[in-house]
C-alpha cells in the first residue's frame, strides 16, 4: 500500500510546477523528496492527497485512484503541510481531540501510534498551540496527522525553521513508525535529511532528476571532489571559477569542493595558480561526494 505516480504534469499558468513526474514509494518505505524552494514539492503533496487536481497524468495512494478515490484517500492519509496547520487558539489537547472526531475517532483509540512523541508534548497540553516552540509544534502537527492512523503519511518540509536537536529527534521519530507499518512521504530541501530515507528523489523545476537510495547516489557522482581552502574565502572562489580547468567550484561549509575538467589533475598545479593569486595556508585534499554535490552537478 504506498504510493505509484505515473506522468503528472501540473501548470499554473506559465508556471510548469510538475513536468511529468513519475515514481514508486513501496509500502512501508521512508521516500524523501529532495529539491529547493519551488522545485515543486507542495504542488505534487497537494496533488497526492486530493487537495488539487493535476492536469495530467494518474496517481494512487494506498492502492485507491487520486480522482476517483479522492473521499477514501482523505481516510487513508495524514498529511502534515509546510506550513504550521494547527489551530493556534486551541489547546494542545484541543488541537489533538478535533482532529481525532473530525476523522471520526478518539485520542484514545490510537494513543499507542502517537504514545512516543505525544508524552513528549504531554506536559504543555493546556498551552495553546500558538505559544509553543518549534519542535513542539512539529511534534503536535505530527500528532494531528497519525491520529486516525494513516497507511500512508505526508510530510512537507518537516523540519524547516526547527532546531537542529529536535530535526534530530524528528527523524528517530519517523523510523519509529516506519516499524508500524506506514508508507512516509517526506520532502526537505535539507540535503543532510536525505541520507536517513530509504530512496529518494531529486526535484528541481519540477522535474525529477534522479531516484535512487542516498548511497547510490553519491556513487553515480562522476568526478573526484577536492575540499580547498585558503585564508581567504571569497578571493579562493573567485580564483578557482576563472582557472581555466576548472569543472564545478561550490562553497561548502569552511571548504570549496572543487572538481577539475582534466583525467590527470596534478593538486600541486592548483596549488601553484592560486599562490600566484595571492593565497596562502592552501590545503587541497580529495574527499567524498554529498547528496548536494550530486544534486548540483544534475542541475547545471
Ligand atoms: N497557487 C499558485 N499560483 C501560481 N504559481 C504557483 C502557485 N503555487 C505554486 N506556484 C509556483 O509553482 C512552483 C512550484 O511551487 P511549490 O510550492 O510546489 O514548490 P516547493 O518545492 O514546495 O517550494 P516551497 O518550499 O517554496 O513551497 C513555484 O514556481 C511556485 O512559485
Amino acid at each position: 500500500m504506498g504510493i505509484s505516480v505515473s506522468n503528472i504534469s501540473k501548470s499554473y499558468k506559465k508556471v510548469n510546477a510538475l513536468q511529468n513526474i513519475s515514481f514508486e514509494v513501496k509500502p512501508n518505505e521512508l521516500f524523501g523528496l529532495i529539491g529547493p524552494d519551488g522545485a515543486g514539492k507542495t504542488t505534487l503533496f497537494r496533488v497526492l492527497t486530493t487537495l488539487l487536481f493535476a492536469d495530467e497524468g494518474v496517481a494512487t495512494v494506498a492502492g485507491f485512484d487520486i480522482v476517483n478515490d479522492y473521499k477514501k484517500i482523505r481516510n487513508s492519509v495524514g498529511y502534515m503541510p509546510g506550513k504550521f496547520s494547527l489551530y493556534q487558539d486551541l489547546t494542545v489537547e484541543e488541537n489533538l481531540d478535533f482532529f481525532a472526531t473530525i476523522f471520526g475517532t478518539t485520542i484514545e483509540e490510537n494513543y499507542d501510534l502517537i504514545k512516543d512523541i505525544y508524552v513528549q508534548i504531554e506536559p504543555f497540553k493546556a498551552r495553546r498551540a500558538g505559544k509553543l516552540s518549534g519542535g513542539m509544534k512539529q511534534k503536535l502537527a505530527l500528532c494531528c496527522a497519525l491520529i486516525h492512523k494513516p497507511k500512508v503519511l505526508f510530510l512537507d518540509e518537516p523540519t524547516t525553521g526547527v532546531d537542529p536537536v529536535s530535526r534530530k529527534e524528528f527523524w528517530e521519530m519517523l523510523k519509529r513508525l516506519q516499524q508500524k507499518d506506514i508508507t512516509i512521504l517526506v520532502s526537505t530541501p535539507y540535503m543532510d535529511e536525505a541520507a536517513l530515507c530509504d530512496r529518494i528523489a531529486l526535484i528541481q523545476d519540477g522535474k525529477i532528476l534522479e531516484i535512487d537510495t542516498p548511497e547510490a547516489i553519491v556513487k553515480h557522482y562522476p568526478k573526484q571532489i577536492y575540499n580547498v581552502r585558503a585564508n581567504n574565502m571569497y578571493q579562493l572562489i573567485t580564483s578557482l571559477n576563472t582557472y581555466e580547468y576548472n569543472h564545478s567550484v561550490y562553497p561548502f561549509g569552511e571548504f570549496v569542493h572543487y572538481t577539475d575538467s582534466r583525467t590527470d589533475f596534478n593538486p600541486e598545479e592548483l596549488k601553484a595558480y592560486l599562490e600566484s593569486k595571492n593565497l596562502s595556508h592552501i590545503e587541497i585534499e580529495k574527499t567524498k561526494a554529498t547528496i548536494e554535490d550530486t544534486f548540483m552537478e544534475l542541475a547545471k
